[in-house]
C-alpha cells in the first residue's frame, strides 16, 4: 500500500531556560533555548472525532520537553537534541521527529546557534526476522 498522506504536529519556538553548555560558568547559570519540533504522524483519528484523546497533544509535548531540558543539564546540544529525539519517539505515535535546539544569546554576534537533527522510530522490519517454520 502506497502512503499518501503525509501529517505534521508542530511546536515552533517553545523557549526553556535550563543548564546548558561546556564551560564551567555556563554550568552555574540557566539560559534560554529556543526549540521547535514537527512531529510526523497520522492526525486522521483526531481529524475524524474532534476529540484530544486522538491527538498527539501538542500541550504534553512541550511540557515533557521542557522538563527533560531541565532535568538533562546537557553539555552539548547535540547530546540534548538526540536525548529528546529519543524520548519523543519513544514516549508518542510518531514515525519522524525532526528538531531544531537553538542557543539565542550564546553568540553576541548572532541571532541564534545551534542543531537541527531528524530521528527516525525503528521500523517493524529492523526487528529480528522471526521463523514462519519453514526453515530446514
Ligand atoms: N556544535 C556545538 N558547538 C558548541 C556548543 C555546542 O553545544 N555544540 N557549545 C558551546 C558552548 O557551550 C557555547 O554555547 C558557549 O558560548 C560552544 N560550541
Amino acid at each position: 500500500m502506497f502512503h499518501t498522506e503525509s501529517d505534521v504536529v508542530f511546536v515552533k519556538g517553545l523557549t526553556v531556560e535550563a543548564v546548558i553548555g561546556v564551560y564551567a560558568w555556563e554550568r552555574a547559570i540557566t539560559q534560554p533555548l529556543l526549540i521547535d519540533i514537527a512531529l510526523e504522524t497520522d492526525i486522521n483519528a483526531a481529524a475524524f472525532s474532534d476529540d484530544v484523546n486522538d491527538a498527539l497533544n501538542y500541550k504534553a509535548v512541550c511540557d515533557d520537553v521542557r522538563e527533560w531540558c531541565q532535568d538533562i543539564k546537557a553539555q552539548l546540544l547535540e547530546y540534548l537534541a538526540g536525548q529528546i529525539a529519543d524520548q519523543l519517539l519513544t514516549k508518542y505515535h510518531c514515525h519522524k521527529v525532526t528538531l531544531s535546539v537553538a542557543k539565542p544569546t550564546a553568540i553576541k554576534q548572532a541571532d541564534a546557534v545551534g542543531v537541527q537533527i531528524t530521528r527516525y522510530a525503528k521500523a517493524i522490519e529492523d526487528k529480528p526476522v522471526v521463523s514462519k517454520g519453514n526453515d530446514a
